[in-house]
């Protein structure tokens, strides 16, 4: 049986922070606000895993209203939200996601962040990991440089033992 779920999320460019997406710290003259550390690319994948599950979202599992994750390091998340799959005996099929950013360039990051994922979701190999990035061509939040959004679909597989 497969199951597939997808995720969004968008957190705002802020001086001040350090900007991390897909686990990797960019250089970069801004960063994300978040409660954690605002990854959004990370973010979207454990929303596209726990939708796939029909667990709900982030925000159910790790509430911004609990100091336990106040600054939280997503990357951990994201592998508790593996937890919640691996239990129910799922493995990755795939996951592809897009950043959503006029900048800074992504494309430099992206193996990195495809290494830290398929890490942590247990990949069998790094063609089930895909990040893309696109820009909005200076339109709307994203293309004003006030934020940075993420989108992810992933499909799980259950092991048939
Ligand atoms: N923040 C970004 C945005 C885009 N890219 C790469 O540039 C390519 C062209 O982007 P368009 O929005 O003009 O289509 C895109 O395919 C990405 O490879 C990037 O690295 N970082
Ligand atoms: C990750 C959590 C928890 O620290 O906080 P944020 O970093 O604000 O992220 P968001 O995507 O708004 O929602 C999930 C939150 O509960």
């Amino acid at each position: 049986m497969i199951r597939v779920g997808q995720g969004f999320d968008v957190h705002q460019l802020v001086e001040g922070r350090p900007c991390i997406i897909g686990g990797v710290t960019i250089p970069y003259e801004k960063g994300l606000l978040g409660h954690s550390d605002a990854d959004v690319l990370l973010h979207a994948i454990s929303d596209a895993i726990l939708g796939a599950l029909g667990l709900g979202d982030i925000g159910k599992h790790f509430p911004d209203t609990d100091e336990a994750f106040k600054d939280a390091d997503s990357l951990k998340l994201l592998e508790d939200v593996w937890k919640l799959a691996k239990e129910r005996g799922y493995k990755l099929g795939n996951v592809d996601s897009t950043i959503i950013a006029q900048r800074p360039k992504m494309a430099p990051y992206i193996p990195q962040m495809a290494e830290v994922i398929a890490k942590a979701l247990e990949a069998e190999e790094i063609s089930q990991v895909n990040v893309k990035a696109t820009t909005t061509e200076q339109l709307g939040f994203p293309g004003r440089g006030e934020g940075i959004a993420a989108q992810s679909v992933v499909c799980l597989v259950k092991i048939v033992l």
